[in-house]
């Protein structure tokens, strides 16, 4: 501690240097979070980061952005949900040594930083951001376009395709449950192939490859799932129909999904997906790509800034 003439207590210079960001800040995600994420950079300020803020006028920019950044920034800042997220993970995979991903969570979900477990409160955040860890996460690669939590085929996939961004922003996580509901009374019979690591086949009503240990916000679907890992767990909703489908619902709310007779979870590193050609798949919460999938890792891991 270093004291001041008037015995005001000053921190201690730190040893490394706050780091350079790009905060790419999403004025379509979450509700109304301008303020939260002033009083973030209000923060960062006072930490000593040097930072460059840019406001995403469509989807798309912030890939853009996270892929033509300068060699000077030391980490591109997502401010935003995990559609952002995925948009700038686009990004930095398509570097040679991209920079670190940070995260400000200002989405509706926010499920990545959950995982992370980066912390809410503005001034942890803004110390996290400026000084903290970094660590590295393995992303996965489905058609060419990389996700860190899920790519999904079937029921969640249709429901996130359906679900509108102004219902999200109106009703926030609310939406997808009046989607799913939607879905569940429509009750249309959906099959996939899954082949995995090209030697077991598997028949499944809707399929998840996981990345992230977190599903929705706060579920489980398989707990070996980690960003940390290189490795992707398959997970097989076996069973269809409106009851299984209920069923599986309650098993996930519940947390017993994984001893339910008709899932399993199978650890992978590449996966292939048949089914109807052009059927829509889901990747980290938005829809992204269509049947048939190859899934696999991507080509190298990221440094993201987390505890
Ligand atoms: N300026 C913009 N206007 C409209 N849409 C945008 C804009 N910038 C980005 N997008 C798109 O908005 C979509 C939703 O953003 P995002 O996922 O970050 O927020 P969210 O849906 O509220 O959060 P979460 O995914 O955590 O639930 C993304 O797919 C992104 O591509």
């Amino acid at each position: 501690m270093i004291w001041t003439k008037g015995s005001a207590a000053v921190s201690e210079p730190r040893a490394s240097p706050a780091r350079r960001l790009l905060v790419i800040f999403n004025p379509a995600a979450g509700r109304s979070q301008r303020r939260r994420l002033a009083a973030v950079l209000d923060e960062l300020e006072r930490q000593g980061a040097t930072v460059t803020l840019r406001e995403t006028a469509r989807a798309g920019d912030a890939e853009c952005a996270a892929r033509s950044c300068g060699p000077d920034i030391g980490a591109v800042v997502v401010a935003g949900g995990d559609g952002t997220i995925n948009e700038a993970i686009n990004g930095l995979m398509a570097r040679e040594n991209p920079p670190a991903l940070g995260i400000i969570p200002i989405g509706t979900t926010n499920v990545l930083s959950r995982d992370l477990r980066i912390p809410q409160q503005a001034e942890a955040l803004a110390q996290l951001l400026a000084h903290g860890a970094a660590r590295t996460i393995y992303v996965g690669r489905a058609n060419g376009r990389h996700f860190s939590l899920m790519c999904g085929v079937g029921m969640d996939a249709h429901i996130v395709s359906r679900t509108s961004l102004r219902l999200k922003k109106r009703i926030g996580k609310l939406a997808y449950v009046v989607q799913g509901f939607r879905e569940l009374v429509a009750n249309v019979p959906r099959r996939y192939r899954v082949e995995i690591d090209e030697a077991e086949v598997l028949e499944a009503s809707s399929v998840i490859v996981a990345k992230s240990r977190l599903y929705g916000g706060e579920f489980q679907l398989a707990p070996q799932a980690a960003v940390g890992r290189p490795e992707l767990q398959v997970c097989l909703f076996l069973r269809g129909g409106r009851f299984s489908t209920l069923a599986y619902i309650v098993g996930m709310v519940m947390g017993h999904l994984n001893r339910m007779p008709d899932y399993r979870t199978v650890a992978a590193q590449t996966v292939r997906i048949t089914g109807h050609d052009g059927e829509p798949a889901q990747l980290d919460g938005d829809p992204g790509g269509c049947l048939p999938l190859e899934i696999g890792l991507g080509e190298h891991p990221l440094t993201v800034i987390a505890p």
